[in-house]
């Protein structure tokens, strides 16, 4: 079974290229192959092969708006073996994927994900790394919601970008505080406002275009960025400074991304590095629960 590695500001995932759907992705398997220790480690699964593939197969019910049979498809899965509904660095390192491995030809194309039709531009692309932007579909602003964080009460937007979101604003943190938060256990959250769970974001006051945000992922936990996160914080820190649209450097521990929001849509470019790729051993693989 052949694997890659890749990164998106040090979102990492193992890339399963499985173009006839033959992979037996259940939560057990998922949760093994990223574990840190026992597998190859990673955030998340990035499951390669087209819409259709994964319909004919059973893995999708039906085919998300706007993605046909022939697109591409990211099935995504959480280190913890769930499944989730979009990634933005994921479709990041997918295109490139594609694009280095030479499974698709041209640099303008659509990844679909669960949350819709994610079209991509690769800007460039060697084997190694590639510069990628990503429309990332609608932006719905859910109210205000709360989270505690290390004790610390976080109040922030709850925003929809096809995952939820918990963007929390914080007017007195500075990069240094921000560092130093303690955010190794799961921050506490409202289950009435979020029934299936959320995505946490702390973030710094939008200061000359730029912002500084940790993240505890759902289905992960914390991790040194993710794509959707810094279009939820990019939004709550526009939206914090009297704004709707605009463009906002999301600085995170694993690196940079730009995001621009306008007429209630989103856009994240960034960066993505292939790191390597080899076989995994089928009997260790197949003798997973
Ligand atoms: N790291 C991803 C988000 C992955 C899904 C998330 N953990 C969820 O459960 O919603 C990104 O880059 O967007």
């Amino acid at each position: 079974m052949e694997f890659s590695k890749g990164h998106g500001t040090e979102n990492d995932f193992v890339v399963l290229p499985d173009l006839d759907v033959r992979l037996d992705l259940r939560a057990e398997r998922v949760a093994a192959l990223c574990d840190r220790r026992r597998g190859l480690g990673a955030d998340g699964v990035l499951r390669v092969a087209r819409a259709g593939a994964l319909r004919a197969a059973g893995v999708l019910e039906a085919l998300p708006e706007g993605v046909g049979d022939d697109d591409w498809f990211m099935d995504y899965r959480n280190g913890d073996g769930s499944i989730a509904e979009m990634c933005g660095n994921g479709v990041r390192v997918f295109a490139h994927y594609l694009r280095a491995t030479g499974l698709e030809g041209a640099s303008e194309f659509v990844v679909g994900s669960r949350a819709g039709a994610r079209p991509v531009v690769v800007h460039s692309c060697d084997g190694w790394t590639a510069d990628v932007t990503v429309q990332m579909g609608t932006v719905t602003e859910l109210g205000t919601s709360s989270a505690i964080v290390a004790g610390q009460t976080f109040t922030g937007l709850g925003i929809d970008v096809g995952n939820p979101h918990l963007a929390c604003v914080e007017e007195s943190l500075t990069a240094d505080k921000l560092a130093a938060l303690d955010l190794t256990a799961a921050p506490a959250f409202s289950a009435a406002f979020f029934p299936h769970g959320v995505n946490v974001e702390i973030l710094t006051p939008l200061v000359d275009g730029v912002v500084d945000m940790r993240v505890y992922e759902r289905g992960v936990g914390e991790t040194r960025s993710c794509g959707t996160g810094t279009v939820a914080a990019a939004a709550a820190a526009l939206r914090a400074d009297g704004r709707e649209e605009g463009e906002v450097r999301v600085r995170v521990p694993g690196g940079e991304v730009l995001v621009a929001v306008r007429g209630g849509a989103a856009e994240l470019r960034g960066p993505s590095v292939l790191v390597g790729s080899g076989r995994i051993d089928d009997d260790w693989w197949n003798a997973l629960a």
